[in-house]
């Protein structure tokens, strides 16, 4: 049935893309708090399919930019285009149906401390799918966590998990809803090296096994450069650059070499591919 004029701003659709088509356009952002100016005309697409990194030194903006993608900050100015929709002019309402598609993983798990790690994950599906019978919700609970590596886990309590383990159990939040697009804000920053690795491999593997997007924000840059399809570099208020690993470690542009020369990317084991 197609939807009367007047019913269409209350609407959010995801349509299916096709891999490597524009999926989300960041166009001419600003946004200040105070007098801080934090982005000043950011430009930046995002491709179906991808893992796009964004990468930028400590207080760049690149956290602001995950959240006004999911519509917890606004810019003051730009638009943000997903799959055609203007984000910033949509409400509060319509942004609870864009977030069953495009998920966030916390810096810090954000695990909900009072409640299993089963009822963590399950959050999620009980907020955007009310109606979700109890049985499917478990199935789905235990599945999300097997993904995740963290099988039979249901009954614990965050406290009785690890740093790692709590990040696992929030990517499994983030993904209980099959998200099409997933948004990781340092999703390594504190792990170990091992727990490092299975968090790259997960990333990854949502890409090649699920076809999720990502956009990963991070300071950590050996998990940039094994992640990422694409990087972009956040400073001066802008996107100075974006391109690919190989375009990224031969980059001219002074601010993304003096960036990248500070953390040695060279020497990253497989990072120039
Ligand atoms: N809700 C807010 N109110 C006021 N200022 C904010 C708010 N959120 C972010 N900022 C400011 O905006 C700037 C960018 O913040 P953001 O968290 O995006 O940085 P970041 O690049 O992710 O940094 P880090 O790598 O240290 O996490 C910072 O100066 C921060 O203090």
């Amino acid at each position: 049935m197609r939807l009367a004029r007047r019913q269409e701003p209350d609407t959010f659709e995801f349509h299916k893309p096709t891999p490597g088509e524009q999926l989300i356009h960041f166009e001419h952002i600003s946004k200040a708090f105070g007098p801080k100016q934090v982005y000043d005309d950011v430009e930046l697409d995002v491709r179906a399919g991808e893992t796009l990194v964004v990468m930028g030194g400590s207080g760049a903006g690149k956290s602001v930019l995950l959240k006004c993608l999911i519509g917890l900050l606004r810019p003051d100015s730009g638009r943000i285009v997903f799959q055609g929709r203007d984000l910033t002019r949509f409400s509060e309402e319509q942004f609870i149906r864009v977030r069953r598609h495009v998920a966030m993983v916390f810096q810090g798990a954000a695990l909900f401390d009072s409640l299993t790690v089963g009822e963590n994950v399950a959050y999620p599906l009980r907020e955007h799918f009310p109606d979700m019978a109890e049985d499917e919700i478990r199935r789905r609970v235990a599945e999300k966590l097997a993904l995740v590596n963290l099988p039979d886990t249901e009954r614990l309590m965050p406290s009785d998990l690890s740093g790692g383990m709590k990040k696992r159990v929030g990517l499994a939040r983030a993904i209980a809803t099959d998200a099409e697009v997933i948004l990781w804000d340092e999703p390594t920053t504190g792990l170990d090296p091992v727990t490092t690795q299975s968090i790259n491999e997960l990333i990854n593997s949502m890409k090649t096994k699920l076809g999720v997007t990502s956009i990963v924000v991070t300071h950590d840059m050996v998990s940039a450069f094994t992640v990422g399809d694409r990087l972009a570099m956040l400073a001066n208020r802008r996107i100075l650059q974006v391109g690919t690993r190989e375009v990224m470690l031969h980059s001219t542009v002074p601010e993304v070499r003096a960036f990248l020369d500070a953390r040695r990317v060279e020497l990253v084991p497989g990072g120039a591919s």
